[in-house]
Order: C-alpha cells, then structure tokens, then sequence
C-alpha cells in the first residue's frame, strides 16, 4: 500500500516535471511574437546582471588599489563610477521591467481573447457538462496567474542565470581557490531547494484545482440562490462551502509553507556561506594569498551567489503554478470545437420551414437510443406540439433540429436540404428560440429586444415590442425603452420578461421557432397577453413547442406524442382523442390533465 503510495507519488512528480517542458514552449511563443521588446528587454537583462557585479568588483578594487595607496584622487573617481554604475543599475532594471509588464500585457490579452472566442466554438454539450464557474475561474484566476508570473518570472530567471554564471567566472578568475570554499554551501542549497520544489509543484496544481472549483461552487450557488432558499438549503450550502474552503486553506497553506521555508533556508545558507569566505579568506590573507580587496569582493558575491540561486528556486515554483494555470487554459483552447461543418457544406437558402425526420436515432452517450427511429414532417408554418413525460425526449428533438447535436443514425431534412450538408450558423440564422428561462443580457430593453436582429430600427423594435403586447408596460417604466436591465431578473416580472423574448423572436422574424414554453404560474392578464403575443409569433412559421399549455396543445397543427425517446402518437388534438390512446388517457385523466397543463 505504502509503495503503491509512492510510486503514484512519483509518477505525480515525473508528471509535473513532463507537463511542464511542451507548455512553457507554448507560453514562449506566445512571447516570441514580440520579439523586439524581447530582445530589449533581454539586452537590458544582461546589462543590469553585468552591472550588478561591476559593484562588488568596485569596491573590492578601489580597496585594494587607492585604500592601500591612501590616494583621495582615486577614491574619488571610484566614488563616481560606483554612483554611476548603480544609477545605470537601476535605469536597467526598471527599463526591462517596463517593457516586460508591456509583454505580460499583450500576452494574457491575446490568451484571454482566445479563451474566450474559443468558448463560443464549443459545443453545448462541452458546457452541459462543465461547472460554468469553474470555466470562468480559469479566464479570470488562471489567466492572472500566467500574467502575474510574466511579469516577474522571465526577467528574474535570466537576471539569475546570468547573474550566477558572471559571478562564478569572475570568482574563478579572482581565486580559484576561495572560488571552492565559497561553493561549499551550494550542494547544501541544491539539495534544500530540491526537496522544497519536488513538494510545491504537486501542491500549487493542488491549490488552482480547488480554487476552481470553489469558484464553481459560489458562482453555482450565487445564481442558485431562489432555489437554495426555497428548499431551506442555506446550512447545506454553508456547510459544503466550508469543507472547500477547508480543502483551500489546506493546499494553500502547505503550498505557502513550503515556499515559505526557501528565503529563510537561503538566509541561513548565506549567513553560513558568508563566515566561511571570511574565516577562510582571513587565513588566506593573512597568507599573502589573497588580498583584502579579494575576500571583499568574494563576500559580497557569496551573497549574490545565494540570491538568484533563491530567486530561481522561487521563480520556479510561482513558474509552477502559473503553467498549471496556463495548462488549464490551454486545456480549453485544445478542446475540440463544435463539430465543424461538414466538408462542402453549403449556406442553407431562405426557408419556407418544412422539417422532415427520416428514422433519426441518437444518443448522448454510448449506449441506448435517447429517441430512436423518429419520422414525422412538419409542413411550412405549421405548430408542432411535442408532448410527453418528463425525460421523454422533447428537448433532444428540439436539439436535434437546431443541431446542437447530430443524427446517430437517418436524416434530418430542412426545406429538402439534408441537414448536415449544410452550414449549422445559415440553419440557425434562419431559427429562434424562446426559452422557458427568458435570459435578458445587462443593458437597456431596447438592447435586449434588437438582440434578436442587430441592424433593427428603433421603430422595427417598437413594432415588435407591440405585437408582443410588450409595448404598453415597456412605456410605463420610468425610462421606457431605455429602461436598463441591470441584472437577470431586476425590475421586471417573469411575465414580462416572457414578452420581451417573444418580441426579440418576433423581431428576429425566423422560419422555424422553437418555443419551450414556460411553465412559471403567471396571472391571468399577463397570460392572456402571452398567448396573444404567441398567436403573433407562430403566424405563418414553422414552430415546435415545447407544450405545457392545453391551449397550445388544442390548437396545434400536430402534437406529437413521444415516450422513452419513441413517438407512439401523432395527429392533432381531435385525431389523438378519438384513438383513444395515450393522449386521450393523459387528457381525460383527471390528474394527469392538470400535469398536462403544468409540467
Ligand atoms: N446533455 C445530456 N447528456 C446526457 N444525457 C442527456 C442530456 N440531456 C438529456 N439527457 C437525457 O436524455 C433523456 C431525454 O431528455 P430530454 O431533455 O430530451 O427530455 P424531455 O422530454 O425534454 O424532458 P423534460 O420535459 O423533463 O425537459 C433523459 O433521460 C435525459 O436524462
């Protein structure tokens, strides 16, 4: 048990170690395409390592050359060159952070923008099954990770390799011999960053996976919030947000702990490091091996010595945790787009609305049909009623025609046009929905209406908004049309959240309307202006409702009866009654009458 325990640990490691190498090559590049400022800022790296060891060499000569002499002149001079030199130092280092934020910038905003364009490729079935407060943590925490490390890591890994290999050949070149005693510590420092740093990596991954899905957690109960409260959930929720942020706190803390420990073990190393060059370099002086001007220049370097080795080990672990950031986000930019369309496939023309299923089977996971062997045609403007139990398969009709998902098996036929021969984005121009949640985007009504054709007039938005019996309380708002929605649901009822997306679908003027009707218990005078609205609406296109209203189901033109993804009926109300089968049951039956007209 112990040595499975590690070996999976090891495994974890060795993972680490591989995920590591192909996604800072991908995050290079993204660097790569500013070459220019690169290159500058690597210029003015190497000139401010340079000049950060030109200091120490300074003092250390000047000690040796005009201390000894006694000479003023000189001393003078020395005095000038060490101000210029670390004026110079500072002018380096600022510059090369100037243009490295500029870079870091430039970076996340091209990640962002992928990110986020890309999200809008995937398919609904990708975000069915994603937490969607997960996927926003990885936009924003994840990405502000990348950039954070941009900033600061780049510059601080190449100061320090160069820092380090400039500081060793010019030891080397001052005294070979001091140059050992001075390395003594650096084993010990090797060895110490090594067990810090093999910890750190698995408990940063650790740490952004559970901040993800915290994040998840609180986005999911903040919009659950009605829900929560309805069912008296609060000490639920409370209680599972605790052990998250439990779970937090715990790979936060240890991840910190560890990091933690490195500048205080790095201190310990240098002070160490520090009485050694002095003992050792006291004896040699005292020798005639070295002289005074050496031992300070080594001492000083001894600690430049230790510093960028404790910054590289630093950087590595904030490198750490933003490749395990940025490896979340190109997870998603990796992710397969929506099916693309087929090759060939052509811009559907303009529809008259005729939708024909020719024994479609399909299945959301491997395994049984969801609905199999469905054939029905829907003629040009005609209401569709899709009616049945719960988990039936009305949805995944609804899916199936807006082709979120595609056939297992058959054909769906638009017009005559085979489905999948033709370009999803000219189906769905030619398409509108109106959901049972009215999803209303932050901004004005007017805004909201005209999403469902953006180059409308003012005038084509009022047009709509009236024949969606919208009008009226739109009017009575203090602002009216540009009344802003602040929020999902602020201000206005459900009702009339329903009549602004009739009047957007109205306004969108599609061919095929899918309608998923509500099922929110709405007074009698707003639902008396919805059914209006709709009788507006389904005029003279092609509509399948989802259907949950008697009226609706009376007066379509079809109602298709579907159970466990079969249809077992089909024909209109006075069709279906007289065959005295499963509709004629679930209309006359008391109960199921009123689930008929509720669920
Ligand atoms: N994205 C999905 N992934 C896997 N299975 C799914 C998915 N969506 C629906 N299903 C399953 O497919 C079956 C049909 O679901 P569907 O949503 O089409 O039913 P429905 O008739 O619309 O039900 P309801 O009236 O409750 O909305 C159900 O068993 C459901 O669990």
């Amino acid at each position: 048990m112990l040595k499975k325990h590690k070996e999976n640990r090891t495994e974890e490691k060795r993972s680490v170690v591989r995920g590591i190498g192909p996604t800072i090559k991908r995050i290079w590049s993204y660097l790569a395409d500013q070459r220019s400022l690169m290159i500058l800022v690597l210029l003015m790296v190497v000139a401010s390592s340079a000049l950060g060891l030109m200091g120490p060499f300074l003092i250390g000569w000047g000690i040796d050359e005009y201390f000894a002499t006694e000479s003023a002149d000189g001393f003078i001079w020395l005095l000038s060159g060490l101000a210029a030199v670390y004026v110079m130092h500072s002018l380096t280092l600022w510059l090369q952070s100037y243009w490295m934020i500029g870079i870091a910038q430039k970076t996340v905003y091209t990640m962002r923008r992928q990110l986020f364009n890309h999200f809008h490729k995937l398919s609904i079935d990708f975000f069915n099954k994603r937490q969607h407060g997960e996927l926003m943590s990885r936009v924003t925490n994840d990405i502000e990770n990348v950039s954070a490390t941009l900033n600061s890591s780049v510059i601080q890994i190449f100061s320090s390799v160069l820092t380090l290999v400039g500081t060793l050949a010019v030891m080397i070149w001052l005294s070979p011999l001091l140059t050992l005693v001075t390395m003594i510590i650096v084993p010990l420092m090797f060895m110490g960053m090594k067990w810090i740093t093999s910890r750190t990596g698995r408990l940063y991954k650790e740490q952004q996976r559970r901040l993800g899905e915290m994040n998840g957690y609180i986005e999911e109960t903040i919009s659950g919030q009605k829900i929560i409260k309805s069912f008296s959930q609060e000490p639920k929720v409370i209680e599972e947000f605790r052990i998250k942020n439990q779970q937090l706190k715990e790979s936060g803390y240890w991840a910190q702990t560890f990091t933690g420990f490195i500048p205080k073990l790095m201190n310990m190393l240098n002070n160490l490091s520090f009485t050694i060059v002095a003992a050792v370099g006291g004896f040699f002086a005292l020798k005639g091996y070295v002289t005074i001007g050496t031992i300070v220049i080594f001492s000083e370097y001894s600690r430049q010595f230790t510093r960028p080795l404790n910054d590289l080990s630093n950087q590595f672990n904030t490198l750490l945790s933003a490749v395990a950031g940025a490896d979340r986000v190109f997870d998603i930019i990796d992710t397969e787009e929506e099916a693309v369309d087929e090759k060939g496939a052509k811009p559907l023309p303009n529809i008259n609305g005729k939708v024909e299923f020719k024994d479609v089977s399909f299945s959301y996971e491997r395994g049984g049909d969801t609905v199999s062997d469905l054939n029905f045609i829907a003629e040009p403007g005609q209401t569709i009623a899709l009616v049945g139990p719960t988990g039936a398969g009305k949805s995944t009709i609804i899916n199936l025609i807006s082709r979120f998902y595609e056939p297992n098996q058959g054909m769906i036929l638009i017009d005559g046009h085979d489905s999948t021969k033709i370009t999803r984005e000219s189906l769905r121009k030619q398409m509108g929905f109106v959901l049972q949640d009215s999803f209303l985007f932050q901004g004005t009504i007017r805004e909201n209406i005209r999403y469902g054709r953006l180059d409308a007039t003012d005038e084509e938005v009022e047009k709509a908004a009236k024949a969606a019996n919208a009008h009226s309380f739109i009017q009575r708002l203090p602002e009216g049309y540009d009344t802003v929605l602040s929020q999902d649901d602020a201000g206005i009822s459900q009702g009339q959240k329903q009549l602004l997306s009739i009047a957007r679908a109205i306004l969108a003027d599609p061919s095929i309307l899918i309608l998923d009707e509500a099922t929110s218990s709405i007074d009698t005078i707003t639902e008396l202006k919805i059914q209006e609205a709709l009788q507006h609406l389904l005029k003279g296109r092609t509509s399948f409702i989802i259907a949950h209203r008697l009226n609706t189901i009376k007066n379509a033109e079809q109602i298709i009866v579907i159970e466990s993804g079969q249809i077992i009926e089909k024909g209109n109300h006075d069709e279906l009654l007289a065959q005295k089968g499963f509709y004629h049951d679930l209309y006359t039956s008391q109960l199921e009458k009123r689930m008929l007209m509720n669920y």
